[in-house]
């Protein structure tokens, strides 16, 4: 049977026909794939970073022909079709089998090689350092997780990729939740240029020197010392917590005593007043969502309802920030408080004072709040966790701590705190088991290439680097998946025992490792401490399913852990 004839047939059968609508004839069969072939081909040579990038190539080839030539309704739609189906296709077949691919010698999954949305559905499920691990278990140190990105397990690499001459960040970098660009219009944390972050770092190294975390310590003081007036009331009562909760408004409120010098009250109320926290908490489960796919992102945060759960924390920070600025302004123009961020920030008190632009400010402050609240709130609930499940460890660090000086109200000093090996130890036993942020750390290899464990990456391919993989490797730690503080206590690790604590860098390295590092330590020593000293404390569900909770410990931007940790306590008789 002829069917071109009969399709012909069928076509001048149409009255569409005559108006010459429907004219078809061989050449649109060429014409499509010669344009998807040489759109691909623009596209390869020119990678365009943005959806309207990606888009104008294509466009501009496909409508070239219209510019030249007039076409009937079916010449157009099967240029479409056959454009489209070879640009795909071909996209395709150059990630996945063409030997001219950069990476093309380097394993991993079909989906992964084939599409970046193979990680931002790994994003979704919040898995993606639990998947990760799983890729180099399968394929090795090196493995193609993105079609022009790798993921590196190798604990040598930490230093090259992080240390004193790190590589470039990656562009999921120059996204935000809050709406940010890599401009110095944005947060510390987006800046790829090296030497803009450090003109910028500089400025914020102030905020976190010694003499200005010793201004910040009355603040953590003040806010453990309201979430124990709670909690004393709750203990008389009986009531479980859910500690989780509770350890959110204590870091929400001290953050924000960081950031901008006071304001938050959800310790003192026991809830979240102004949906802030859970509107942080959704921007930064969005900006690790989308940082796989930055140009998606942009698409995404129009849309209303998106638009609408990220809100409230820009809106409270906004306030926030106003309000800060308004009244900390003395008759002088100076600034007058020297207890937060702000104030250094705004670089009062510095011969280089005033740098910063407002928007600047804005992004930078708010930065402390995103930076340092989800972080510190999910190590200091895993630990709790932790210690939970192993009530001799809970114990044996009471023990530690009964033997440490109070003050007359029964509070600890910060530098007795410090010197305590168990309490250190236990804090970074629970960062090890989950690094707070362990996927979002994309660095760019320079030029020239790498050679990393025998494979070669060449220059400008993304990487990822395996936080999470490596502080879970035996080569790293013995025994790696369990809670053993004691690992990191030199007179009670076995001789045999592998341990490289180099291994384990929840806050990285080098000239971009997390300012608020002395801070976190801080604060999580002082919270921690003060709890476990003051109070008994229990599971609340009988048979505590820890496999289930662990399920519930998520990435996306940073870690969160998607459930309630419930917990009896009763005020210790000390
Ligand atoms: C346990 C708590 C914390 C952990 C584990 C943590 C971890 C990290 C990590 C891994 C980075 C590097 C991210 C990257 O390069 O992509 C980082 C950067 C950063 N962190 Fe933290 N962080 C914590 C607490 C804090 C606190 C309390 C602050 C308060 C200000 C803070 C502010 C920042 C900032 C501003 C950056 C960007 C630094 C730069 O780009 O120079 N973090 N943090």
């Amino acid at each position: 049977m002829n069917t071109n004839g009969t399709a012909q047939d069928f076509l001048q059968a149409s009255p569409l026909y005559s108006k010459g609508l429907l004219y078809l004839d061989a050449s649109e069969l060429i014409l499509g794939p010669i344009l998807g072939l040489v759109a691909q081909g623009l596209l390869r040579r020119f990678e365009p970073r943005s959806v309207s990038g990606f888009a104008t190539i294509p466009a501009a080839i496909f409508l070239l022909p219209y510019t030249l030539f007039s076409y009937t309704l079916i010449q157009s739609a099967t240029t479409l079709l056959t454009f489209l189906l070879v640009l795909a296709s071909s996209i395709l077949y150059y990630r996945l089998l063409a030997n001219s691919h950069p990476l093309h010698h380097i394993p991993g999954p079909v989906i992964a090689r084939s599409t970046q949305l193979y990680q931002l559905y790994q994003l979704y499920l919040g898995r993606p350092r639990v998947s990760q691990q799983r890729l180099h278990e399968q394929y090795g140190p090196v493995v193609r997780i993105g079609p022009n990105e790798v993921s590196i397990c190798d604990a040598s690499m930490l230093q090259p990729v992080f240390g004193g001459k790190p590589w470039q960040k990656g562009t999921a970098y120059s996204f935000t939740a809050s709406g940010g660009a890599s401009t110095s219009e944005t947060a510390l944390s987006s800046i790829r240029d090296h030497d803009e972050h450090k003109a910028r770092r500089r400025i914020w190294d102030r905020a976190f020197s010694i003499s200005a975390l010793k201004n910040y310590q009355p603040f953590i003081a003040l806010r453990v010392q309201q979430l124990c007036d709670q909690f004393d009331n709750i203990a008389i009562k009986g009531e479980t917590v859910d500690l989780q909760e509770w350890i959110h408004y204590l870091v929400f409120d001290v953050m924000t005593d960081l950031a901008w010098g006071g304001g938050g009250d959800a310790t003192l109320r026991g809830r979240d007043p102004d949906g802030a926290i859970a509107s942080l908490r959704y921007s930064l489960h969005l900006a690790g969502l989308t940082k796989a796919l930055p140009w998606f992102a942009k698409i995404l945060i129009q849309l209303p309802s998106v638009e609408r759960q990220t809100r409230e924390f820009k809106r409270f920070a906004k306030y926030m920030f106003e309000t800060r600025a308004a009244a900390g302004t003395s008759n002088e123009g100076k600034m007058t408080r020297e207890t937060d961020v702000f104030y250094h920030l705004l670089g009062e008190g510095s011969p280089e004072g005033g740098q910063l632009s407002i928007g600047a400010l804005q992004a930078d402050s708010r930065q402390v709040v995103t930076g340092g609240a989800d972080t510190t709130v999910s190590a200091i609930t895993y630990l709790f966790y932790c210690l939970l499940c192993s009530l001799t460890h809970y114990k044996k660090l009471q023990a530690a701590l009964d033997g440490l000086p109070k003050d007359t109200n029964g509070y600890f000093s910060y530098d007795d705190l410090a010197k305590l090996p168990f309490l250190e130890a236990c804090i970074s036993e629970a960062m090890r088991l989950q690094p707070p942020i362990p996927y979002q750390n994309q660095r760019i290899v320079p030029d020239g290439g790498v050679t990393v464990s025998g494979v070669f990456i060449p220059g400008g391919t993304n990487t990822r680097t395996a936080i999470y993989a490596l502080s879970r490797s035996e080569d790293n730690f013995t025994d790696p998946d369990s809670f053993k503080p004691e690992r990191w206590l030199a007179s009670e690790r076995k001789a045999n025992e592998a341990f490289n604590a180099k291994a384990s860098l929840p806050f990285l390295t080098g000239p971009y490792h997390c300012v608020g590092r002395n801070f976190a330590w801080q604060e999580m020593r002082y919270t921690i401490a003060t709890l476990v000293s003051r109070y008994d404390m229990r599971l609340a569900e009988k048979g505590f399913d820890s496999l289930a909770f662990e399920e519930l410990v998520q990435d996306r931007s940073v870690l969160e852990i998607e459930g309630e940790l419930k917990v009896v306590i009763t005020r210790r008789k000390t």
